[in-house]
């Protein structure tokens, strides 16, 4: 606790990194303190109350919400409006956010109101910042929102906690929010005129979202590169394939960077062997140009979702120099709903390719001399011994999931709230997807890593390649996987080798090309 990095939210712009470590718990986090930001802050809602006072007519603060902006609230119920527009968008379903990915999902709008163009108070702030201190996380269904009006629904279930009311994951345990704060000894925040607005009326739901399924693209484009050697190896394939050269002739920086660490890995642990065949198919041949798609995509990815998460993504925004309120639709998460649906493509690509490169392992048409499913046993015992027979088809299973969820929830856009909200982005629905993908992806990639692991073996006990050609990286990713996974001899169930090889994945274990 005490090592921890601290994240000062109102300093400088945070990262995707910042808010991963903060929603894993490896991080703490403070608003700044600085007067100049304090006073930023205090100024926006100094100025809203301001007009307030001046003109009697604000949206969203004297009128109703989106369509039902035409009709106006008298004086006596403004302060109620914030509590209603939490309440009546109570309506969400489907499975909970998991307490990191709420954690998350409150440090991207603490990111986006620290911009103080939302017109929030200090105290709205810190009741934030209290819950990540506290480890308090809101339990949010993560079904109900198009993505265009922010994530109202979701980001309901965060206003409503601010004001004590709802549940909160705390300690484990999902507790209503009143006793948590009871025995915290917290004060609900009282909501200013647009404060549930401010929070609701953005994207903060799908760009947590998508900073996990950042993190774990970005690992598995590591991982997929280092099972692409281990499929080379064997498959005692052609380590030209990866060549500096033939890499600068088609020069994506993606793509090279991905076969550089092929090339590297390689480097050494070829062998010397005449080729059994000078092409190797395409899953192998062609890694890096799969691969490295997804590598150079993220880049433009990452820039992406870090704008979005230090950006006022609210409506209305207020320009307090130039005593300003503007009414815009900065709520609308078109830029993450694009890039979850990109991202989820590129990654069921991996799935497909790690089958693939798994097929080609498990099969004596193109194994080049393995056993038959890669089975270890021999003699009297082969007959009656399936080896990985049933994994593969597992894995063919999770890919055929992860490919049918490709398809872009963008462009199901529905027009909604009587016409007011026409066209939506549909961006949460994507980042959902997206998630769901990863999942299946990193499940076919455990089966492909636990065949890899079997080839090794087994080209090892043939006399065809031996330990001490491999790099030390590879080396090492090798004897891990060792100590992970039993030789498969004697059938029995694998599932709990997946299991924690999933486990693995998700701690980012193995630490690759750093
Ligand atoms: N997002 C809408 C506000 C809104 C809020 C709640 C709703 O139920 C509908 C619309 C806007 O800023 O224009």
């Amino acid at each position: 606790m005490l090592h921890m990095p601290v994240i000062t939210f109102g300093e400088t712009p945070v990262s995707i990194e910042d808010i991963h470590a903060l929603a894993m718990g490896r991080a703490q986090s403070q608003v700044s303190d600085d007067p100049a930001f304090i006073n930023k802050i205090s100024a926006g809602a100094d100025f809203l109350s301001g007009v307030l006072e001046k003109t009697g007519v604000l949206y969203g603060i004297t009128t109703g919400y989106g369509d039902s902006c035409t009709r106006g609230v008298p004086e006596e119920l403004v302060h109620e409006l914030p509590i209603h527009l939490s309440r009546f968008h109570g309506v969400g379903l489907g499975k909970n956010l998991s307490p990191e990915q709420s954690r998350a999902v409150v440090a991207v709008r603490l990111a986006s109101l620290t911009k103080g163009m939302s017109g929030v108070s200090m105290d709205l702030m810190r009741q934030l910042e209290l819950l990540l201190e506290h480890d308090i996380a809101p339990v949010i269904p993560e079904e109900g929102s198009v993505g265009a009006s922010g994530d109202l629904t979701p980001l309901s279930y965060v206003a409503a906690v601010l004001i004590g009311e709802r549940d909160v994951f705390y300690k484990g345990e999902r507790r209503s929010t009143k006793d948590v704060y009871e025995e915290l000894n917290i004060k609900p925040l009282v909501m200013r005129p647009k404060e549930a607005l401010a929070i609701m009326n953005g994207t903060a739901v799908m760009t947590a979202m998508a900073v996990f399924a950042f993190q774990r693209a970005d690992y598995l484009a590591r991982l997929c590169s280092r099972l692409t050697t281990l499929t080379s190896i064997g498959l005692l394939g052609n380590p030209e394939h990866f060549d500096e050269v033939l890499f600068s002739a088609k020069p994506h920086p993606g793509q090279a960077e991905i076969a550089k660490r092929v090339r590297e890995d390689l480097d050494g642990g070829v062998s010397e062997e005449p080729l059994h065949r000078l092409q190797d198919r395409y899953s192998v041949r062609c890694a890096p140009h799969v691969i490295g798609v997804l590598q150079d995509m993220l880049p433009t990815f990452r820039q992406i979702i870090e704008t979005e998460i230090n950006s006022a993504n609210d409506n209305p925004i207020i320009d307090v120099e130039n005593e300003r309120v503007l009414h815009g639709g900065h709520f609308y998460g078109g830029h993450i709903g694009f890039v979850m649906d990109s991202l989820k493509n590129l990654v069921a690509n991996l799935a497909d390719l790690v089958d693939r490169q798994m097929a080609s392992l498990v099969d004596v048409k193109f194994n080049n001399g393995l056993p038959s499913n890669l089975s270890g046993a021999e003699g009297e015992r082969a007959p009656i011994n399936h080896g990985l027979k049933a994994l593969q088809i597992g894995v063919s299973a999770w890919t055929a999931e992860a490919l049918k969820n490709t398809m872009p929830a963008s462009v199901f856009s529905r027009s909604t709230e009587c016409h007011n909200q026409d066209k939506v982005s549909m961006g949460t629905i994507a980042a959902r997807d997206c998630l769901r993908v990863l999942e299946l992806t990193e499940q076919a990639v455990v089966g492909h890593m636990l065949a890899c692991c079997q080839a090794l073996r087994l080209r090892v006990r043939q006399g065809d390649f031996s330990f001490d050609k491999l790099t030390n990286e590879v080396a090492d990713f090798q004897k891990s996987l060792e100590a992970d996974i039993p030789f498969v001899n004697e059938d029995e169930p694998l599932e709990d080798v997946l299991k924690l090889l999933l486990n693995r994945i998700s701690n980012q274990h193995w630490s690759l090309y750093e």
